[in-house]
């Protein structure tokens, strides 16, 4: 029996959560935090059925393959979303007694599986027998750690490499061609759950490490510093789609405001590329995200203490900034406001991360700080009633371990 486990990080926005959907720039990193797919072929039968278990969104399914299969385009296309999102409905309504009457989170986690299981394995005109698949994670559903773009890119990943094992009889490690693939696909998944995600999730979980995002561009990847956060759960539940519609919303009515809000925001959040054609003499008007991506890589090879500190002390300035023209956009909440009061006490600086309106807040914890001062915000936090993870940021996007059991 052939065994496919693919797994994929989670993401943390460091800056440019919104502001990236209308254009300007994003830093984002992996996290520690992974989901996990494992696909388990079974013995072929005649009415081959797919056993699904997201137990995260309560669902354990079992699903006629047949149906799904005559959704399958047979040959590599650019599929046309909304054709396609209508065809994978019907089949649902179909093969899925009571469809309807799923909660949304439900209903798009199976959408999202279609899509990519009719997008990718569907594409390659081969056989589909009998399979469970099964997903587990360490990150929080719906609470702006990218769990949405990491259980898709596990999803993808997983279909990519089926494909791979069904035509070599052999699973490699992902190419980075196969990442282009495995992130253009959990985009698409992402328009299921968020409408018109700008790619930065995608790209992070399939990528990893360091991703400096501009829609519409090659991403920049770079090596991540190894930082240290807290990461917070509020506890409170938000969806993406709806903070950025309401984000949407206040952008059409005082567009000259809120534009300049994210003017400002791309102010600290830089591309690489708008870096390496700076001159030092001439940062100028970009001094701030100069020093954004300057401060990073600085964290990557520090060169002294000192220079270690003072790279700290701008990213501590510069998370709080990000986070008060977040809540200038209402995308704040009262939990996460209550964390940041929290965080200050100690003397440390925090940010929302993603979309906001609850979900994660993320703690800087450099590297000088007593452990005295970490345990004691852990425990005033944890007695607050949040959640609290200790995780170092950076490491591998997207992997694939693949085993044949007798
Ligand atoms: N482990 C999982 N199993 C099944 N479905 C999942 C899983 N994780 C996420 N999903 C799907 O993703 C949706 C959550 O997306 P949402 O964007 O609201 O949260 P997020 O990805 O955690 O936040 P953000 O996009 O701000 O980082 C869920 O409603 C569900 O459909
Ligand atoms: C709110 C948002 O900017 C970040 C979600 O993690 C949405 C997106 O970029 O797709």
């Amino acid at each position: 029996m052939d065994i496919l486990e693919v797994s994929a990080p989670g993401k943390v926005i460091l800056h440019g959560e919104h502001s990236v959907m209308y254009g300007k720039t994003a830093l984002a990193v992996s996290l520690g935090l992974r989901s996990s797919v494992v696909l388990r072929q079974q013995e072929p039968t005649e009415c081959p059925v797919i056993n699904v278990k997201f137990p995260k969104v309560d669902l354990d399914e079992i699903l006629p393959l047949k149906p799904i299969a005559e959704i399958f385009p047979g040959q590599p296309v650019r599929v046309d979303h909304e054709d396609y999102i209508n065809k994978i409905n019907t089949v649902l309504c179909h093969i899925r007694p009571g469809f309807e009457e799923l909660k949304d989170t439900q209903k798009n986690s199976l959408r999202a599986l279609l899509y990519a299981l009719a997008g990718i394995f569907g594409t390659a005109n081969l056989d589909i027998t009998d399979f469970t698949i099964e997903l587990s994670t360490d990150l929080t559903v719906g609470a702006g750690t990218g769990s949405s773009a990491s259980f898709a890119t596990c999803l993808c990943g997983v279909f990519v490499k089926l494909v791979q094992l069904k035509t070599t009889g052999e699973v490699l490690d992902f190419s980075d061609d196969e990442k282009k693939l495995v992130s253009g696909w959990a985009f698409n998944c992402e328009r299921i759950m968020h409408g018109a995600p700008s790619g930065i999730d995608n790209t992070t979980c399939t990528f990893g490490a360091l991703v400096s995002f501009k829609k519409g561009q090659v991403p920049v990847l770079r090596p991540s510093p190894e930082l240290r956060v807290l990461l917070v759960d509020s506890g409170v539940s938000r969806e993406t789609i709806r903070l950025a519609a309401a984000v949407a919303e206040l952008r059409e009515c005082y567009s000259s405001a809120v534009g300049h809000i994210m003017d400002a925001m791309d102010n600290v959040a830089v591309t690489a590329e708008q870096v390496r054609v700076l001159q030092v003499s001439d940062v100028g008007f970009f001094r701030d995200a100069y020093l954004l991506v300057v401060l990073l890589q600085k964290l990557v090879q520090p060169e002294s203490e000192e220079e270690v500190n003072s790279a700290y002390k701008h990213l501590n300035e510069l998370w709080e900034m990000n986070h008060c023209l977040l809540a200038s956009l209402g995308v704040s909440h009262p939990a996460l406001e209550t964390i940041r009061a929290i965080a200050h006490e100690h003397g440390l600086a925090c940010k929302l991360t993603g979309a906001g309106g609850g979900g994660n807040a993320i703690v800087l914890v450099p590297p000088h700080t007593q452990e005295t001062t970490v345990t004691s915000l852990k425990t005033k936090l944890v007695s607050s009633g949040y959640k609290v993870t200790d995780t170092i940021v950076g490491g591998p996007g997207v992997t694939v371990h693949y085993k044949t059991v007798q």
